[in-house]
């Protein structure tokens, strides 16, 4: 049977892939929104929701989806603090969320190495990122870079203000406890990550390239089928790969 969707950001890049795997992926997309449509206008007929809009918009989505008991899943990068809390506040206990910043199955098996390579390696092995995108792209860094530095500073014990964006000017030696985290942002790149870990003598690096659109629409979809019928909660898209040991 295939799933109806709400897809909000229907005519975006990652609106367009979605649209363009559905039918071959068991999903039909049934109410495709943009900037000035009514999502309620057929929402009736949808079973869940996917939004890759902008951040500002996905708080107005999660209480549709609350009021409407429907799963939701959450592409959508680059939102402040404040907006991750209020989604947080209207879904949480209500209604099941995934919420990832990369729904690639690549992605995600990187997160994972990234977590074990850490683990093994620890703090003789310096961490940093390395995110590259296309020049469209709104926010740095990546949904899918604050994964990983999540995942490294629970890994190294790391606390917000060791994680440094670019370095510029004097800053001295790099202190042991810290993550450097770095954005490209240029042409049509599709998405490219890189987890650095500098030792002694040699340097380990996990690196995922995204060449198409279809890896994350397919991953999502994925994801608001899994989130039919699961209990209420937010969840990521490593829950929905099983990769969360
Ligand atoms: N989690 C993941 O795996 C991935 C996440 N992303 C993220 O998804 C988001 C979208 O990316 P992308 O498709 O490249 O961006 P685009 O700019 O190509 O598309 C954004 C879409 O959102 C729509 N939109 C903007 N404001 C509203 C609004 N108020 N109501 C409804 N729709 C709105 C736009 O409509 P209009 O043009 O009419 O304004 C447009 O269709 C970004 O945050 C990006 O980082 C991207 C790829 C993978
Ligand atoms: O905006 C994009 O294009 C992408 N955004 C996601 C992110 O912020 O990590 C995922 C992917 O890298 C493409």
């Amino acid at each position: 049977m295939s799933l109806k969707l709400l897809l909000n950001g229907s005519r975006g890049r990652m609106g367009i892939a979605i649209s363009a795997i559905a039918e071959a992926n068991n999903a039909e997309i049934v109410s495709a929104c943009d900037t000035g449509d009514d999502p309620r206008s057929q929402i009736d007929a949808c079973e869940a929701i996917i939004d890759f809009s902008f951040h500002e918009v996905t708080a107005g989505i999660a209480e549709l989806a609350v009021e409407k008991n429907l799963p939701l899943v959450i592409g959508t990068t680059g939102h402040t603090s404040e907006e991750k809390a209020q989604i947080l506040a209207t879904v949480e206990g209500k209604i099941p969320v995934v919420w990832a910043g990369n729904y690639s199955v690549g992605v995600n098996t990187l997160n994972y190495l990234t977590r074990k390579a850490a683990a093994i390696l620890g703090e003789q092995y310096e961490p940093e990122v390395l995110e590259m995108h296309h020049h469209h792209k709104k926010d740095a860094p990546s949904g899918t870079a604050e994964r990983l530095i999540e995942i490294l500073k629970d890994g190294y014990q790391i606390a917000d203000e060791q994680v440094v964006h670019g370095r510029e000017g004097l800053v001295g030696a790099r202190p042991r406890k810290e993550i450097g985290v770095h954005a490209i942002r240029g042409g049509d790149i599709v998405g490219e990550h890189t987890v650095y870990f500098c030792g002694d003598g040699e340097r380990i690096e996990l690196t995922h390239r995204a060449t198409d659109r279809k890896i994350f629409a397919q991953g999502a979809v994925r994801a608001a089928q899994w989130a039919v019928g699961k209990a209420a909660g937010v969840y990521n898209m490593e829950d929905v790969l099983g990769l969360t040991d």
